[in-house]
C-alpha cells in the first residue's frame, strides 16, 4: 500500500498512539452522545422511520411545512391516518420524549371523561397559555390548588343565572347592532359579495368584553364602525362598477388591541419550546404595548367595579359577579378582599379571550357552511320561520325571551354540525401523570399525549380496534353515543343530529346522537360550552332570520383553514341578500 494510500484508509495512522487513542476516545464519545440524543421510540407504536435517524426527530418536516406556509397543526392529526394506525408516535423537540397521538373518539373521551387520575393538562400545554395568561385556570393543572382558587372566582359565569340575565341580552342587543351594519352593508354593496371576517370578529369581541366587563365605558365597536360605513358610503365606490363575483371593499375596521397576545399563544402551539417562544416573543414592543393595554384597560374596569359595588349598583357583568365571589371568600378566610390580583385579572382576560376567536370563528365556520348549502340554509330558515310565527304575523325580530324559550331542533343540529365538521379546536392536549397503558401500549409518567378530534373516529371511518385492548372503563361504556354511517362522516349533514319523538313524526334534537368532542368533556373541558351555545343559537337565529346568504364563485367557498389561537377559514365572504 503506498503512503498517500496508507493516510487515506488510516488516517491515525502516523500520530503518536496517545494522541490517536484521544482522537478514537473523543470521536467515540461524540458518537455515544449522538447515538444516546437520537430519539428514542416506545416500543411497538408506529413513527415516522427518518424521525430517528435525525435529534432533531420531526422538527425539521415540520418547519418544514411551517416555511412552506402550511399547517403543523394539521400534520399531527394526519399521522395516525399515514401509519393507519389510531396510536403514533412523534418526535417534536430535540432531546425529548416521544409524544403519542391518539385518533379514536372512545377512547379519548374515556381518557377526558374518566381517567383523570391518570391524564392531565400536562407542562406543554401549560406553557402554551401561561407565557400570556399565568393566572388563568386553562394555564394549570388540575392538581393545582390554584386552579380549585381560580374556579371559585368565576363559578357563577355559567348559570342559567348569568347566562339568561347578563350574557344573553347583551348577545341579542349587539346581534341588532350587527344586523344594521349588515343590513346597510347588502345594500351598498348590491349583491356583490364582501368580506365577513373582521366584523364578525368584532362583533363577538364587543360581546363577551361588554358581558365580561359591564358598560362601563365601553363602546359597541360595532355601532362606531357602522357609523362609518354610513357616512362613507356616500362617496363608495358604484357596486355596479364591477362584476358580481367581484368583492366590495369596505372601509376598514380598527383592529382590537388584543388580538396579537390571542395570537401568541396560537403561535406556541406549534414551537418545539412554547416557554422559550414565549419569553422571547415577550420582548417586542408590540407585546409590551399590548400587555401595558391589558393592564390599563383592567385597571380603569376594575376600579369602576369598585366604585358600583361600593354605590350598591346592580350586579350585571362577570367582574361583578366575580368581586362578589373574592368578597365572599375573604368575608370567610377573615382578610380583605383584593380586587386587583392577578387571577382577578387574567381570569377577566381570558375569559375574553377564550371567549372570543372561539365563537368569531365558529360563527365564520357556519356561514361558510349556509352560503356552500343552499339546502341547509333554507331549511333553517323556514325551521325558524315556523317556530317564531307570531314575529313573522307581525313583521318583527324573534325576541329574546323568544329566543331563549324556543326549542327549534333544526337550528341546534345546524349548530352542532358545524362545530362537528369544522370546530375551532382540533387537538386536545393531556399528559400522562403515572405510567399507565392507551390501547395495550405501556405509556411512561410524563407522556404528552395528542387528542385529535377531527379525523378517523370522528370526520372519517373509525379505525378497527380489538375491543379488548380498550382500557377497562372504556369497555364498561361502549354504548355512550349512538352511531352512524362513518362513511358520510365527512360531509355536513345537521341532520343526522335528529330523530323522531317516540312513535310521533316530530323531530327532536338528539346530543348524544354520534361521536363529537368539539367542546371535549370531563373537569377540563370546555369551560364556556354554555355561553358559546347561547351565543351560537342567538346568533344564527337572527342572522339566518334577516338574511339570505347568496352562493360564492368556486375560489372563496373553499373550506382551507389555518391556524391561530383557532383553526379559522382562510377565507371567509358574504353574499348578502335580505331575507324574505
Ligand atoms: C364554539 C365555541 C367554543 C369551543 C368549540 C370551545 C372549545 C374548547 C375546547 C376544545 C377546550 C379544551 C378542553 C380540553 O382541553 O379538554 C376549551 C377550553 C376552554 N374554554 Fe372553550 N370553547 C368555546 C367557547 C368558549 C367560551 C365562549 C369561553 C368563555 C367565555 C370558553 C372558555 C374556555 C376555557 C376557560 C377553557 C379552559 C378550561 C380548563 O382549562 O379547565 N370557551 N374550549
Amino acid at each position: 500500500m503506498s503512503s498517500a494510500s496508507l493516510d487515506l484508509v488510516y488516517p491515525f495512522a502516523r500520530l503518536p498512539f496517545a494522541a490517536s487513542a484521544v482522537i478514537v476516545g473523543v470521536l467515540s464519545v461524540l458518537y455515544l452522545a449522538y447515538q444516546w440524543a437520537l430519539p428514542k421510540p416506545l416500543p411497538g407504536i408506529p413513527y415516522n422511520q427518518n424521525a430517528v435517524k435525525t435529534i432533531l426527530g420531526d422538527t425539521a418536516e415540520i418547519q418544514q411545512i411551517k416555511k412552506e406556509g402550511g399547517r403543523p397543526r394539521a400534520w399531527f392529526n394526519l399521522q395516525p391516518v399515514k401509519h393507519n394506525s389510531p396510536l403514533v408516535q412523534a418526535f417534536l423537540a430535540p432531546l425529548s420524549k416521544p409524544v403519542l397521538i391518539l385518533s379514536d373518539f372512545r377512547e379519548t373521551q374515556d381518557i377526558l371523561l374518566r381517567r383523570g387520575k391518570e391524564f392531565d393538562r400536562g407542562p406543554r400545554h401549560v406553557d402554551n397559555f401561561s407565557g400570556i395568561v399565568p393566572w388563568h385556570h386553562i394555564a394549570m393543572a388540575t392538581q393545582d390548588p390554584q386552579f380549585k382558587a381560580n374556579r371559585e372566582l368565576v363559578k357563577d359565569l355559567m348559570t342559567p343565572h348569568f347566562l339568561n340575565t347578563v350574557s344573553g341580552p347583551e348577545i341579542y342587543n349587539n346581534a341588532m347592532n350587527f344586523i344594521e351594519l349588515w343590513k346597510l352593508k347588502a345594500e351598498v354593496a348590491g349583491g356583490r359579495l364582501f368580506k365577513a371576517e373582521d366584523d364578525l370578529h368584532t362583533m363577538t369581541f364587543d360581546i363577551i368584553k361588554v358581558v365580561a366587563l359591564g358598560e362601563g365605558d365601553n363602546q359597541s365597536m360595532t355601532a362606531l364602525y357602522t357609523d362609518l360605513v354610513r357616512s362613507t358610503a356616500a362617496n363608495a365606490q358604484d357596486a355596479s362598477s364591477a362584476g358580481q363575483d367581484e368583492p366590495f371593499v369596505f372601509p376598514e375596521n380598527k383592529p382590537n388591541a388584543h388580538g396579537i397576545q390571542q395570537e401568541a399563544v396560537g403561535a406556541a402551539a406549534s414551537q418545539p419550546f412554547p416557554d422559550l417562544f414565549h419569553k422571547i416573543n415577550n420582548r417586542k414592543p408590540a407585546m409590551k404595548e399590548a400587555y401595558a393595554a391589558k393592564f390599563s384597560m383592567l385597571d380603569r374596569q376594575v376600579s369602576l367595579g369598585v366604585q358600583r359595588m361600593e354605590a350598591g349598583a346592580e350586579v350585571k357583568s362577570a367582574l361583578d359577579y366575580m368581586m362578589q365571589r373574592e368578597l365572599a371568600s375573604a368575608k370567610k378566610a377573615g382578610r380583605a378582599p383584593v380586587f386587583n390580583s392577578p387571577s382577578m385579572y387574567d381570569e377577566l382576560y381570558g375569559y375574553i379571550g377564550a371567549g372570543h376567536e372561539t365563537s368569531s370563528t365558529s360563527l365564520q365556520w357556519g356561514l361558510k357552511h349556509l352560503a356552500a348549502d343552499q339546502r341547509v340554509q333554507t331549511t333553517l330558515r323556514e325551521s325558524l320561520r315556523a317556530a317564531y310565527p307570531g314575529a313573522v304575523s307581525e313583521g318583527r325580530q324573534p325576541t329574546f325571551a323568544e329566543i331563549i324559550k324556543t326549542q327549534v331542533p333544526y337550528l341546534d343540529a345546524v349548530v352542532e354540525e358545524i362545530l362537528r365538521v369544522t370546530g375551532p379546536v382540533r387537538t386536545l392536549f393531556r399528559t400522562a401523570t403515572v405510567d399507565t397503558t392507551i390501547l395495550g401500549h405501556h405509556v411512561p409518567k410524563g407522556t404528552q399525549i395528542f387528542l385529535p378530534i377531527t379525523g378517523p373516529s370522528f370526520t372519517a371511518p373509525a379505525f378497527a380496534i380489538e375491543e379488548s385492548l380498550r382500557s377497562p372503563s372504556s369497555q364498561s361504556h361502549k354504548n355512550m353515543r349512538g352511531t352512524w354511517d362513518e362513511s358520510d362522516a365527512a360531509n355536513f349533514v345537521p341532520e343526522r343530529w335528529l330523530k323522531a319523538e317516540g312513535e310521533s313524526s316530530t323531530q327532536v334534537f338528539d346530543s348524544q346522537a354520534g361521536p363529537m368532542l368539539a367542546f371535549s368533556v370531563g373537569i377540563r373541558g370546555c369551560f364556556g360550552r354554555r355561553l358559546a351555545y347561547l351565543q351560537l343559537r342567538i346568533l344564527m337565529t337572527l342572522i339566518v332570520w334577516n338574511f339570505e346568504f347568496g352562493p360564492l364563485p368556486e375560489e372563496l367557498n373553499s373550506f382551507d383553514a389555518i391556524d391561530t389561537l383557532t383553526t379559522k377559514p382562510v377565507k371567509c365572504f358574504v353574499r348578502l341578500a335580505e331575507a324574505r
